[in-house]
């Protein structure tokens, strides 16, 4: 039973590495985000910030992310189940666009607070 349920979770989670990495091949949001969140990553190296400092941009990196693969997941099942123009349609991928600016907007502000007393 427990290699069973063991077996299912891995198995859960190879599908969800192969789902990352298919992100990051095909979705340009993604990449664009991924791109950006590896400089910041070279300039927390660069700037020595904080480990309070690394916890907020790496989390702030990854909700990015992770909400800009869900929008990618939601435009995608919008174009497939309604692939012509609808207004429904439109609003369900500008709302899910808003969600990730929350989080774009949160992780400039962290950015921010992070680098701006540096220079
Ligand atoms: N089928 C549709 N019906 C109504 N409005 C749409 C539709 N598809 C897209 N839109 C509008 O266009 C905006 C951008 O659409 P989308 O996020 O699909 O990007 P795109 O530029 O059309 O394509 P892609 O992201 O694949 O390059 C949506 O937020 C929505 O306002």
């Amino acid at each position: 039973m427990w290699q069973t349920f063991l077996g299912k979770r891995l198995k859960g989670a190879g599908y969800a590495i192969k789902g990352a990495c298919l992100l990051l091949r095909t979705e340009p949001s993604i990449q664009v985000q991924a791109t950006i969140g590896v400089l910041m990553t070279i300039a927390g190296f660069y700037f020595e910030i904080s480990t309070t400092e690394w916890m907020f941009q790496v989390f702030a990196i990854g909700l990015v992310l992770g909400l800009e693969g869900l929008n990618s997941a939601i435009e995608g099942i919008a174009d497939f189940i309604h692939p012509n123009f609808h207004t429904k349609i439109g609003f369900i991928k500008d709302i899910a666009a808003g969600a990730v600016f929350f989080a774009a907007i949160t992780a400039v502000i962290i950015g921010c607070i992070i680098y701006i007393p540096k220079f």
